[in-house]
């Protein structure tokens, strides 16, 4: 019985990670799963600190296999914000929807052709024996004039990605799945953990 823990709050998130992880682990739990009152301060000025910092509290509270996920959404016509402060664009105890209406309201005189962005992912893997692995994913788009679709969760009703003309909140998560930051993150994980747990000889 092999167990991953997920060392995230986000039910959108967690929601892909289980749909993304493949078949390596028998049981996906996130914090969200059992009572607890972690909290883990995310105040690195990058993805990878975040992400490292995320797993590695986590791990040393459970000592087992733990994966942890930071992201968010560049803008070009910001200078790359809101970047590592995604979550805390619009203040601390704010909803997908606080941050969504800042972000269309910052860009409300930005023309077509200038709404370009991107959505980073950075996923740290701990492994049994505490061996740290990290990938990243990149996912190009433009930030929509108005929010459309119900899908998703986070910034998706204004994302859309290159190559669709539709947000994220508006294609199939299967799509999502596919094309997104964190599809392209785990890409690269997957082969990680076919490594580990595939080749592995002994138990981890
Ligand atoms: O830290 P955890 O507990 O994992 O959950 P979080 O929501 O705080 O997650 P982050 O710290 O990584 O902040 C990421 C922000 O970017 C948003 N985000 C990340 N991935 C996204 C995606 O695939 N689609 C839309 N928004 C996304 C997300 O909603 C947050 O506001
Ligand atoms: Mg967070």
């Amino acid at each position: 019985m092999r167990k991953l823990l997920v060392a995230t709050k986000n039910e959108g998130k967690a929601r892909e990670i289980k749909q993304l992880v493949g078949s390596y682990f028998d049981d996906v739990v996130t914090l969200n799963d059992f009572d607890n009152n972690i909290h883990i301060i995310e105040d690195g000025s990058t993805f990878e600190e975040n992400a490292l910092n995320k797993a590695k509290s986590i791990y040393l509270l459970f000592r087992q296999p733990t994966l942890a996920d930071d992201s968010g959404l560049e803008v070009d016509a910001l200078g790359g914000r809101p970047g590592v402060m995604s979550a805390r664009y619009a203040g601390e105890n704010a909803t997908d929807e606080d941050r969504i209406k800042k972000l269309l309201d910052e860009l409300k005189d930005v023309p077509e052709n200038r709404r370009g962005a991107q959505f980073v992912c950075v996923l740290v893997f701990i492994d049994q024996q505490g061996r740290i692995y990290q990938t990243k994913g990149i996912c190009r788009g433009k930030i929509a004039f108005e929010t459309r679709g119900e899908n998703g969760f986070g910034y998706d009703p204004v994302f859309i990605p290159d190559g669709f003309d539709k947000t994220f909140a508006e294609l199939d998560s299967q799509i999502k799945n596919q094309i997104s930051h964190r599809a392209k993150a785990f890409e690269n994980l997957k082969k990680i953990l076919g490594e580990i747990y595939n080749e592995g000889t002994c138990d981890k």
